[in-house]
């Protein structure tokens, strides 16, 4: 049978990326989609947004929701020191196995822990099955309409400290509306919007940075 584009982007990365450099299989997958076949990867544009967000907060634990092919657990990683915690959930067993061989490829299979499976389920689970009390940074990558549930959940299982940071895709393309109205009008988050575009398209998209204040009550009316 024919090949998924998943796999079809491995091939991309094999073949130009060089092995043990995450930047040349970035740069690699950003090729493939701008002159191949585009793919929901958070991109070259957006992806240097999540950089700097990244930098700025340098965190000790990050999860991540959503690994699809693993560009964006690359793009974290390998800005991060090799004790930092890193979790990347994905609920799709092909989309997953792409994403741990362009993570080897890239070197930082030792760095990014791949757990296969779905948020909801996962989520609650985090602190016995990893022994992570909160996390600095999330970045939401998943299906739009799950980022809602999964905020709180994070929330409801004191997955959040004061000052984490949780930076979401696509906000604006495909949108996730009942996420931002949550967020930018809960007084438990200060959230600010960096305009950017759909990946590999002249789309208007961005990313939405939700800093956790601390366990409050009551909603902004
Ligand atoms: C069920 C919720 N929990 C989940 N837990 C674990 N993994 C999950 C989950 N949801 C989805 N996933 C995985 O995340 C990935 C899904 C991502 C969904 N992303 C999008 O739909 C998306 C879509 C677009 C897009 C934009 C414009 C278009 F015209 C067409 C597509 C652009 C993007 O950047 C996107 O991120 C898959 O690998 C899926 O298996
Ligand atoms: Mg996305």
């Amino acid at each position: 049978t024919r090949t998924s584009r998943p796999q079809r982007l491995l091939q991309a990365v094999c073949i130009n990326a060089v092995r043990g450099n995450p930047d040349s299989v970035i740069a690699a997958i950003d090729h493939f989609c701008q002159n191949q076949e585009w793919a929901m990867n958070v991109g070259d544009e957006k992806g240097a947004i999540l950089d700097s967000v990244v930098m700025e907060t340098s965190p000790s634990t990050v999860l991540e929701l959503g690994t699809y092919c693993g560009y964006s657990a690359v793009r974290i990683m390998r800005l991060l020191p090799p004790a930092t915690r890193f979790i990347t959930l994905e609920m799709n067993p092909d989309y997953a196995a792409v994403a741990r061989q362009v993570i080897q490829h890239a070197g930082l299979q030792d760095k990014v822990c791949l757990v296969e499976g779905k948020s909801a389920d996962l989520i609650p689970k985090m602190a016995d099955m990893f022994g992570i009390r909160t996390f600095d940074f999330v970045f939401f990558d998943h299906w739009k309409d799950c980022y809602l549930p999964d905020i709180r959940l994070l929330e409801d299982c004191g997955l959040l400290d004061q000052g984490s940071v949780v930076l979401a895709d696509n906000v604006l393309c495909p949108g996730a509306p009942e996420y931002l109205d949550y967020v930018r009008s809960s007084l438990r988050f200060s959230s600010r919007f960096y305009r950017s575009h759909l990946e590999y398209t002249r789309v208007l998209d961005g990313l939405e940075r939700s800093e956790y204040l601390g366990h409050r009550d009551a909603q902004r009316d």
